[in-house]
């Protein structure tokens, strides 16, 4: 027994100096990753960091991804931690580091250097990975910078048909606010009649009452109709503003894809694109008809602008998926917060009215939605309290607050008076700068009169107008340069359309705005997905 006994601690006597070993090389191995290098090593140890965790990964990972531990299927586009780091730079500054390898900017110059100076620097594969359809990329996922041949020579192949010239001039804009502002009044007179008297609306959304709607999807249905109309052309443009039952089930798979469904969703969505763009070779001849019925193409503009560079098959089909997505997200979310805005401020909403009913006849009985009349676009541009409370509701929701990723190039850079490597993961939150109280004092409240007065700049700047240099300076909601967003221009336009032709003809107040707060997401909305708003037709 004893000798067995013996024998068996001799066998075992290697493992303690094994295990001692082991524990004594990690330790010298967290030693130096977490303290030593992070201190006294690497370069970016000047830049302090958001939290004394943020000198390991975990800091950055417990952030975007701790969410994913209590509901690992809802959602693989991670969080964006856009408050932390927020009172990570309240309290340590306009540079800091949210991991060994990652920063995030948040002074203008530094700002300015990573996205606008020489073309920007180069987006990092995340944005492939979340933002590619058809296995190919489009204008937000080729990654890469100024030297992305690939992402330049896109952006050439829209030509001019994004540019607020061509879209106040042209005349198909207005067309297309023709047939989808019928829609939308159509589905509001039947709201405020509590029912659809015009026989062809299929539902308006939540059938809370007489008079009330849920805006959030209303909006996002109108915005998708303009959008699909300008890409696809009227005549295979969605109508989710009158068609419940197919606005529903695209928003199923729009969301979804949002939300990571790389899958089901992403194939639907490719199957819905590749079918327009399927009667559309058709139409205009490029291959054979099957299909008596198809319809022209005339007003498919950007369909016909792509194809007429060459553009075809799966990467015509990515690009327009992408801008029918990005025409229907960011907009519902914007026009949501606006509305809220505007239903709780019925002061501000006369003031709006009055301004809109320059240029937009106000509802009467005898006024039908058959007599709508579309204002010059020009004039609508102009019109300043419109500007301002769009300009003021992009800054304080906006709809990409979170970190813009980038990588620094090889040679390194300077950023906010320090030398950052080559690779470094750098970004700013488009959030967090429209919060600097230097220049939007009281930076939560939303106050649109901050953007009335000042200089209107020739052409906006960031989509502004109105405010001083400095509030232009700082309004990032549509980023700006080469990488900045190509719909701006146009977004801008027709939510305008939407507001002004709402507001000149009906009050809205609120009925339930649970769950208003932004979601912490890539693409930030409330995180109810609802507003419920009561409209009453005016004088
Ligand atoms: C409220 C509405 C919108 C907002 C706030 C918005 C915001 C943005 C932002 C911040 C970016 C830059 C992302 C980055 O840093 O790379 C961007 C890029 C882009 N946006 Fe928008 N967007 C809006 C509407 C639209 C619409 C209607 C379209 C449809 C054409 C669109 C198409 C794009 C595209 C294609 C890019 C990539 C541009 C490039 O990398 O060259 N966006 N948008």
């Amino acid at each position: 027994m004893l000798e067995s006994l013996s024998s068996g601690l001799i066998s075992l006597a290697p493992y303690p100096s094994l295990l001692s070993y082991t524990a004594v090389a990690g330790f010298l191995f967290l030693t130096y990753a977490y303290f030593v290098h992070p201190f006294f090593l690497s370069e970016l140890r000047a830049i302090p960091p958001a939290h004394p965790f943020a000198l390991t990964p975990l800091w950055i990972i417990y952030h975007r991804y701790s969410r994913l531990l209590f509901s690992p299927t809802a959602i693989s586009l991670r969080s964006q931690a856009l408050r932390p780091i927020h009172r990570a730079h309240t309290k340590h500054g306009p540079i800091i580091r949210l991991s060994p390898t990652e920063i995030s900017v948040a002074g203008y110059e530094a700002v300015y250097r990573v996205y606008v100076e020489k073309g920007g620097f180069a987006k990092p594969d995340w944005w492939a990975t979340e933002f590619m359809t058809f296995g190919v990329r489009n204008l937000v996922s080729f990654v890469g910078g100024p030297g992305n041949r690939e992402h330049a020579g896109r952006r050439r192949d829209l030509g001019g048909v994004y540019a607020k010239g061509f879209l106040v001039n042209s005349g198909t804009l207005k067309d297309i606010a023709r047939v989808v502002l019928e829609r939308t009044v159509r589905v509001l007179e039947s709201v405020v009649d509590g029912g659809d008297k015009h026989g062809k609306v299929e539902g308006t959304g939540t059938g809370t009452g007489k008079g009330m709607m849920d805006v959030y999807t209303f909006n996002g249905a109108v915005n998708a109709d303009f959008a699909s109309a300008y890409l696809f052309g009227t005549a295979q443009s969605t109508d989710f503003t009158c068609e419940k039952k197919a606005r529903d089930e695209y928003f199923r798979h729009h969301n979804a894809f949002l939300n990571g469904d790389q899958d089901k969703s992403q194939k639907w969505l490719e199957n819905l694109a590749l079918e327009k763009c399927s009667h559309l070779d058709v139409a205009t001849g490029l291959k054979h008809a099957t299909d008596a019925r198809v319809e022209g193409a005339e007003d498919a503009v950007v369909y016909k602008q792509l194809i007429q560079r060459g553009v075809h098959n799966a990467h015509l089909a990515s690009e327009l998926l992408d801008h029918l997505i990005a025409g229907a997200e960011a907009p519902r979310t914007t026009l949501t917060y606006l509305q809220w805005e505007l239903s709780k401020n019925p002061g501000l909403q006369s003031r709006l009215r009055a301004e809109a009913q320059t240029l937009i006849p106000p509802s009467s009985p005898s006024l039908s939605a058959d007599d709508l009349r579309i204002p010059d676009l020009k004039a609508l541009d102009a019109l300043p309290l419109l500007s301002a409370l769009l300009t003021e509701t992009l800054r304080v929701y906006t709809p990409t607050p979170g970190p813009q990723h980038r990588v620094v190039p090889p040679e390194g850079t300077a950023l906010g008076g320090h030398f950052v490597p080559g690779g470094t993961e750098v970004s700013a939150c488009f959030g967090v700068l429209h919060m600097n109280p230097d220049v939007f004092p009281e930076p939560e409240a939303w106050k649109p009169e901050r953007w009335l007065g000042g200089g209107v700049p020739e052409g906006g700047d960031g989509g502004t107008e109105g405010g001083t240099e400095e509030m232009r300076r700082w309004f990032w909601a549509f980023n700006k340069g080469a990488r900045g967003c190509v719909g701006k221009d146009f977004t801008v336009i027709v939510m305008k359309l939407i507001v002004a032709t709402m507001y000149a003809r009906y009050e809205t107040s609120v009925v339930e705005d649970d769950g208003m707060e932004p979601s912490d997401g890539f693409l930030a909305h409330p995180v109810g997905e609802k507003l419920v708003l009561k409209f009453t037709r005016v004088g």
